[in-house]
């Protein structure tokens, strides 16, 4: 019997138990870092000539791991390896499945803090951003082990005297799974977790960026019981591995999270159908956002400001859900504005392995580079009223950057910056603002404070957004309470950890019997 789900509470670093055992996480991963680390396909370990190097966004000197890299060689034997093993996994007991993710969310919750700390380091994670990463990736594997349960026997349909009649999901086949570095651990499990317990065999390539967690999480499942060639780890370039791995006739359905640009790459290369395929290929792709809080005239202006401040620069603003540009009220406008600044330019911003840094690095060199590019277009669209300044010189570190008075269609306004930079603009009503807030190709999350029960209402019908949150931020959705997922160019909106998720992975079959 299997207790119902619940998600992973967060740990209070405020107490000092906890963080004495976080400093001791940091130590033991410390001492671990600068491993070579190899791929899986079928069981096997190989390694090549060719490495991935992750490195620690805080510092670039230190090495997190040296990765073997696929080429599209290794690529195909991990194809023809998945393949293969569907033929038996897709029998397999769904509880077996099941009970694997149970197990393994068990293996990881032991040790959760070793997890923790790696995502401090290898994705330039503060502790607490670290510790939800590691708690929504215990989630997804919970959540989606449940409701494979829910789902094993199909849906209830109607029969009549002599003819009985059965619906029920089957797996798809080989599932080619592409995550992103941001979530490094919590999507690529999740994302990983769903494909597999729904009775597919999988090919694993992680983000470049964040590859040693994807490894360790494979040391996880097989911990757990994972049988070899379900699961298949293949590290490598996007262009040279994901397109080659898109395009393949045997590949039934491809998994992304990412940027707009790759994704919608990925749905058009998807859609062609390749000589020898027997199927239309099934995409799940998850892309980006440009999110908005609108602020209204009857509100708790200081629950707006801290909404704004922390869903704008919560792990320096690296989340699709962040928020990157803000619509205030004009009535309200000065007031809101002016508390944003006090409150941004208290955040600390430095190595997250020191507990009392608000905000860490961004990911990589590029991601320094595009975000302080922006900077400078923000410069020109509106006037720069905190941050704005970046330092490369050890990690990749860029301050809190606020930017007022921006015309909504602004570039630093309708493109996705995905850093550490929110614009504030003015709305002269309610219904403006929310105009304001659809005015971009996107439409992941928003987020609406005020005390006006009408208004509220007004967006729930007209804010066109995946996950939209009244009076409070527009980040972090938790597995099982907001199903996550986009419209418009955020994506297929398959709302990862919601109940329709796993579905996306199978097909429904109708048998019907004559008695
Ligand atoms: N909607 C969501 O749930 C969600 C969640 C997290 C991140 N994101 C988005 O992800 C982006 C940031 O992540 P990123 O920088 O890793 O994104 P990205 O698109 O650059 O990379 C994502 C993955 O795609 C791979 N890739 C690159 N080129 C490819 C190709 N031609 N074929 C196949 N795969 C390829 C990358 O190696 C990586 O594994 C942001 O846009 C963010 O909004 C969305
Ligand atoms: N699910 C996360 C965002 C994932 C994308 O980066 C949130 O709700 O903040």
């Amino acid at each position: 019997m299997v207790v119902a789900y619940k998600h992973e509470p967060f740990t209070d670093f405020t107490v000092e138990e906890n963080r004495q055992e976080m400093v001791k996480a940091l130590e033991k991963v410390e001492k671990d870092l600068g491993k070579e680390y190899p791929l899986i396909i079928g069981g096997e370990r190989i390694t090549t000539e060719e490495k991935i190097i992750s490195v620690n966004p805080a510092n670039k000197d230190e090495v997190i791991g040296y990765v073997s890299k696929a080429n599209q060689e290794l690529a195909e034997k991990a194809m023809q390896t998945a393949d293969e093993t569907f033929a038996s996994w897709r029998k397999s007991d769904p509880k077996f499945r099941a009970d694997l993710l149970f197990r393994a969310a068990a293996i990881i919750r032991r040790r959760k803090h070793e997890f923790t700390a790696h995502l401090v380091k290898e994705g330039g994670k503060p502790w607490k951003e670290a510790d939800a990463d590691t708690a929504e990736a215990i989630d997804f594997l919970e959540y989606y082990g449940r409701q494979m349960l829910t789902l094993k026997d199909g849906i209830k349909i109607n029969s009549r005297p002599i003819e009985h009649n059965q619906f029920h999901y089957i797996p798809l086949g080989v599932g080619v799974v592409i995550s992103p570095w941001n979530f490094l651990f919590a999507i690529m499990a999740g994302t990983t977790a769903a494909a597999m317990v729904t009775g597919n065999t999988v090919l694993l390539k992680p983000a470049s960026a964040t590859p040693v967690i994807a490894y360790k999480f494979m040391e996880v499942l097989e911990e757990a019981g994972l049988p070899a060639g379900v699961i298949n780890f293949i590290p490598g370039s996007g262009k040279d591995v994901g397109d080659y791995l898109v395009d393949h006739p045997r590949t039934r359905f491809v998994s992304f999270t990412g940027s707009r640009e790759v994704g919608t790459r990925i749905f058009e290369r998807a859609a062609v159908v390749h000589e020898g395929q027997k199927w239309l290929k099934r995409t799940i792709i998850e892309m980006g956002g440009k999110d908005t809080i609108v602020v209204d005239r009857e509100a708790d202006l200081e629950l707006a400001a801290q909404s704004i401040v922390q869903s704008a620069f919560g792990f320096s603003g690296q989340k699709c859900s962040a928020c990157s540009r803000a619509v205030i009220h004009e009535d309200v406008y000065e007031e809101v504005k002016t508390r944003v600044v006090e409150l941004t330019e208290a955040l600390t911003v430095g190595d997250p392995v020191d507990y009392t840094n608000y905000m860490g690095p961004v990911i990589d060199q590029a991601a320094y580079d595009k975000i302080m590019g922006y900077i400078d277009i923000g410069k020109q669209e509106g006037e720069l009223i905190a941050g704005g300044e970046g330092d490369d010189s050890k990690g990749w570190f860029i301050k809190p950057t606020v930017f007022a008075d921006v015309d909504s269609k602004g570039r630093i306004m309708q493109e996705e910056i995905f850093g550490p930079v929110v614009g504030l603009t003015q709305a002269k009503d309610f219904t403006e603002a929310i105009e304001i807030a659809n005015n971009t190709e996107y439409g992941l999350t928003g987020a609406v404070i005020t005390n006006n029960r009408a208004h509220l209402e007004q967006a729930r019908e007209d804010f066109h957004v995946g996950n939209l949150y009244f009076n409070r931020g527009c980040t972090a959705a938790i597995v099982g309470y907001q199903p996550f997922g986009g419209f418009n160019m955020s994506g297929t909106d398959s709302k990862a950890g919601g109940p329709d998720y796993l579905i996306h992975h199978m097909q429904g079959k109708t048998t019907s019997e004559m008695f």
